[in-house]
């Protein structure tokens, strides 16, 4: 078993352009100094490029501490050619109300971001500028590229929200600075790869998974749940997502504690290949806070062991 800094990618994309919270992520994880990063326009042009062998890794944002999942990665992750989570980066957040030098806030009439800072920067806004109306953008750094580029003055909006930086890469003034509603705000990024070695088990880990279901049918979410509580596996992220078949047809993205290599682990993914339509393995990985996962007695390695030891002599 390799260790993830022996298989760490060396060519990476990520959602850009420069000056995104998910390039200081990257940098968090793999600085630039010793490897390629390739801005991407959005979080499927990242993974296509991933997905097309044409680099190793993508660095995507997947889960915000106060608006829940990114929905863009969470259903490219859900579909299309295998991709799995080799690593997850934490970033806390800080945003300013940028706009080109001279722009006075009260002319400000529309602000331009990405849809996850605008939901963190929303009662800022009200308080503030309660007439600015929201233009949506691939990303914050996009905003503010739309602001500086020659057809700033065209721009559909006055000011951009986004990290210190982004503004200051593109000679914007700072209108306001820490506009975040909750400052303990955090964005958690995944490094994405091909399939390929897993990394190493550590204590500390975090398994993603896609269940789609058999049917609809009265206790099926209980039945997928179940197969981790009486495994003693503890969530750290439930969604359901439209599968995009059918109106009222769901699957649900889910983050447990433990490795795939965890015996708990396993048999819950056992007991969920049996009562699933498709299991969808998207990668076991260190947990960025780094806290061994609490094993009661009963589920650690030794006692399924144990008990599969038992069994054996039963039927020998
Ligand atoms: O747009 C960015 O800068 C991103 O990296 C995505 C994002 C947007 C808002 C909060 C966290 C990440």
């Amino acid at each position: 078993m390799t260790s993830t800094s022996d298989r760490a990618p060396r060519t990476y994309a990520y959602l850009g352009p420069e000056g995104t919270f998910t390039q200081m992520a990257l940098d968090a994880w793999a600085p630039s100094a010793g490897a390629t990063h390739r801005p991407c326009g959005s979080v499927d042009a990242a993974l296509a490029l991933l997905r097309a062998g044409e680099v190793d890794g993508a660095m995507v944002p997947i889960e915000n501490s106060v608006e829940g999942g990114v929905s863009a990665t969470l259903d490219a992750l859900a579909s299309g050619d295998p991709l799995v989570v080799v690593a997850e980066v934490l970033v806390p957040i800080t945003f300013v109300l940028a706009a080109r030098p001279g722009m006075a806030r009260a002319d400000v009439r529309a602000v331009g971001t990405h849809s996850h800072a605008w939901a963190q920067v929303r009662g800022w806004m009200d308080a503030n500028l309660p007439e600015a109306t929201y233009v949506p953008t691939l990303s914050t750094a996009a905003a503010a590229a739309g602001l500086a580029g020659g057809d700033g003055e065209q721009a559909a909006y006055q000011a951009a929200v986004c990290a210190p930086v982004a503004a200051s890469n593109h000679g914007l003034e700072v209108l306001a600075e820490d506009i975040g509603d909750n400052a303990a705000a955090v964005t958690r990024f995944v490094l994405v790869a091909r399939p390929g070695d897993l990394p190493e088990r550590t204590g500390a880990d975090k398994t993603t998974l896609v269940l789609f279901q058999r049917d609809d049918h009265a206790g099926g979410l209980l039945e997928l749940l179940e197969q981790f509580a009486v495994r003693g596996i503890n969530m750290s992220r439930l969604e359901s997502r439209p599968t995009k078949a059918s109106m009222g047809s769901y699957c649900f993205s889910i983050d447990i504690e433990g490795h795939v290599l965890d015996e708990r682990v396993g048999e819950a993914l056992l007991g969920l290949k049996r009562v699933c339509a498709e299991v969808r393995f998207l990668g076991s990985y260190p947990a960025a806070h780094g806290t061994a996962v609490r094993v009661t007695p009963h589920t650690t390695d030794e006692a399924f062991g144990e008990a599969r030891a038992w069994l054996h002599s039963l039927r020998a």
